[in-house]
């Protein structure tokens, strides 16, 4: 390597390292709602070893020539149910969530302190971010994945994907990471908040759904502590919700493929609830911090039409805390917390997790 520049040049000047930034990471969605777009996005994203773990050898012809040939028409034109004129729902919902924090944060502790967004897969890439905030001359990074519970397959990937671009920095800034914050009181108000504030709009279900997105069973038997988080933020809310065991279910979405994921699964719910003669169903997705297709399209839509054509009179979906004042005070919670030692916080006003919202 002897004359190339391997290493990007970090023009931050001793003194700042004061200086901080919060970098969200989330998942990454495709560039357009467009078969060639998805595919882009699919390969990049289904070719992760921490999502698929799989040997190459087994997993790549089935992922080149079938999966890859097969699913983005069809994942492209879901895409197309949700795509706004701003783009995809999860870059846009994301973004406005990363200005909102940033907006919270600065009226706390001043221009010390900045928040950026960035995507596993797809844009803005990590790589890109970090680069941008060793240019603005940042000394420190909170790095906060906005995936409540830990997942290897979520979090975990978010992480390499970091690390990766950390390798390509001569001098990197100073880094902490949040793993997860899936019973974190201020989290677990915001949802219960978003619950009654629905409740007060259309009156209560027979049963509260949460849905959280699945993974393979075996990833849990390994060792991955994704099911016991999902579990522990479904206890914690039923518990501050006040609802009994039967009220409050909680399943799992999305899954993908022929092996076994986490039971029970949302789909299956939802019809053996019918069937059973439950006729009204609210879902909400704990899981998933902004909106994006698998809310959207496959509760919002799918599951719906499921159910409906299962028997059910009622289904609801409760949004996603998106950029919500419930949301946004969870995060700076959490920035504070993991911040300590690096800024001096000013005493809050009042306790965040308190405080009534208007969202
Ligand atoms: C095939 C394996 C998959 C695992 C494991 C997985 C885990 C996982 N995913 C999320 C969050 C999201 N996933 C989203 C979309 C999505 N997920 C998979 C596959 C796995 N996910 C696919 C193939 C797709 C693409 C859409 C499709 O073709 O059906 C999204 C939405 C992205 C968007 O653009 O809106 C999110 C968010 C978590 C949290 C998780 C593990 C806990
Ligand atoms: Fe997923
Ligand atoms: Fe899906």
């Amino acid at each position: 390597m002897l004359g190339t520049t391997r290493y990007h040049a970090s023009p931050r000047p001793f003194a700042q390292r004061e200086r901080i930034a919060v970098l969200l990471l989330n998942l990454g969605t495709p560039d357009a709602p467009t078969p060639s777009a998805v595919r882009r996005y699919l390969a990049q994203f289904l070719s992760d070893p921490r999502v698929i773990e799989q040997p190459r050898w087994l997993w790549w012809p089935v992922l080149y020539g079938v999966i890859l040939r097969l699913r983005p028409a069809r994942s492209a034109r879901a895409y197309a149910s949700i795509w706004s004129e701003a783009g995809s729902p999860l870059l846009v919902e994301s973004r406005r969530l990363a200005t909102a924090l940033g907006h919270v944060v600065r009226e706390r502790v001043g221009g010390c302190i900045t928040v950026e967004l960035a995507m596993t897969y797809g844009q803005p890439a990590i790589d890109t971010a970090l680069q941008g905030l060793v240019d603005q001359g940042i000394g420190r990074v909170l790095v906060l994945p906005l995936y409540p519970q830990y997942s290897a397959t979520s979090t975990g990937a978010a992480l390499d994907a970091l690390a990766d671009a950390i390798k390509r920095l001569r001098w990197p800034p100073e880094f902490r990471t949040v793993n997860d914050y899936h019973d974190q009181p201020a989290h677990i108000e915001a949802l219960a908040r978003s619950v009654e504030a629905h409740w007060q709009q259309h009156g209560r279900a027979e049963r509260l759904l949460l849905s959280f997105h699945g993974i393979p069973q075996r990833y849990v038997a390994a060792g991955d502590p994704y099911a016991a988080h999902c579990q522990a933020t479904a206890r914690l809310l039923a518990a501050r919700l006040g609802l009994e065991q039967g009220q409050l279910l909680a399943s799992y979405q999305s899954r993908v493929g022929r092996e076994e994921w986490l039971r029970p699964y949302t789909d299956e719910t939802l019809v053996e609830l019918a069937r059973s003669g439950v006729t009204s169903v609210q879902l909400l997705c704990p899981g998933f911090a902004v909106d994006c297709l698998e809310t959207l399209e496959e509760i919002g839509v799918e599951n719906r039409e499921r159910f409906i054509h299962a028997g059910g009179k009622r289904y609801e979906y409760i949004a996603a805390l998106n950029d919500g004042a419930g949301q946004v005070d969870a995060l700076l919670a959490l920035v504070e917390r993991h911040t300590r030692g690096w800024i001096e916080w000013p005493a809050a006003a009042q306790n965040v997790a308190t405080v009534p919202h208007a969202d």
